[in-house]
């Protein structure tokens, strides 16, 4: 029986309140049964089987910007770009169009070498640092490879503020991003209360305590509503909405 995508077509990553002058947010990850995101020391894991590595690819296409932290791109080094067929597509879609990739990385640790920066790289990195910590030549080397770096102020806990990050990604015409991670940043946005939309791949694996767990703290973490799922091949994606309730 052909996967049937229809659901990531049907669901809307549009802001609902148009005043709220931010862009819509999705968190999206694949997990381990035991909630792991990576092997031992990080190292990167393909948990996604093939179908839902097409609906991931699916939420990319639907999405303006793909946003992970520095730690992705020093770990696997990624791509972020759409890699799908015809075949996975509604009748009339329009051509393929990459998402912005945006990446968090407040002491401009970005390699020069990244295949984000590489000539065959569709669309290049936006990269938000912080004024502190950054140096203006490697900022200069960014640029002359395409990258753009934008200066945003820290949080309190020492990060890319998020506030700041959302204003300037308004700003600058990105209307939905869809945050793929790694742990710290899925933790950061679930902490947030800016998340809209969450949509978990569940492979069937153990990976071990050894792993990366996808949340180390779930204090301020949200409860959902709307919640379905949906079968893409052995995997399971969750798909809901976010409500966060005050605790004591
Ligand atoms: N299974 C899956 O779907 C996915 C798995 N992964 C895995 O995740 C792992 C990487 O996770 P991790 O090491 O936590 O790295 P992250 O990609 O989460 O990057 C974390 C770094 O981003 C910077 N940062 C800046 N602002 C923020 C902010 N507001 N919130 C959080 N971080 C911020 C910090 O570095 P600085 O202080 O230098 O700015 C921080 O250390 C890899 O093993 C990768 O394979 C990644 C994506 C998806
Ligand atoms: N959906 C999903 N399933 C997995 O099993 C994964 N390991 C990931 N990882 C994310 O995808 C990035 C790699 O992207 P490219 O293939 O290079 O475009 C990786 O860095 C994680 O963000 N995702």
């Amino acid at each position: 029986m052909a996967t049937n995508y229809d659901f990531l077509f049907e669901t809307s990553f549009e802001q609902s309140n148009k005043d709220a002058k931010r862009p819509h947010v999705t968190l999206t990850y694949a997990q381990s049964l035991d909630g792991k995101i990576a092997g031992r020391h990080g190292q990167q894991l393909i948990l996604s089987g093939a179908q839902s590595m097409t609906a991931t690819h699916i939420l990319r296409l639907r999405h303006d910007a793909i946003l992970v932290g520095i730690g992705t791109v020093l770990n696997d080094d990624p791509r972020l770009t759409v890699r799908l067929t015809s075949d996975d597509l509604p009748k009339g879609s329009g051509p393929i169009r990459h998402p912005q990739p945006i990446i968090l990385d407040s002491k401009l640790r970005f390699p020069l070498t990244a295949k984000l920066l590489l000539p065959t790289s569709p669309t290049k990195p936006w990269i938000f640092t912080s004024p502190i910590h950054s140096d203006s030549q490697k900022k200069a080397n960014l640029e002359a490879l395409g990258a753009k770096v934008f200066f945003l102020d820290l949080d309190l806990s020492g990060h890319i503020s998020l506030e700041g990050l959302f204003s300037t990604l308004w700003e600058n015409n990105m209307r939905s991003v869809m945050v793929e991670g790694g742990a710290s940043v899925i933790s950061s946005f679930l902490k947030s209360g800016l998340v809209d939309s969450f949509l978990l791949t569940i492979a069937p694996v153990f990976v071990g305590k050894d792993g990366v767990s996808a949340v180390e703290d779930v204090e301020a973490a949200p409860e959902f509503d709307d919640i379905s799922y949906h079968p893409l091949g052995r995997d399971t994606m969750m798909v809901a909405k976010p409500r966060y309730i005050a605790r004591s």
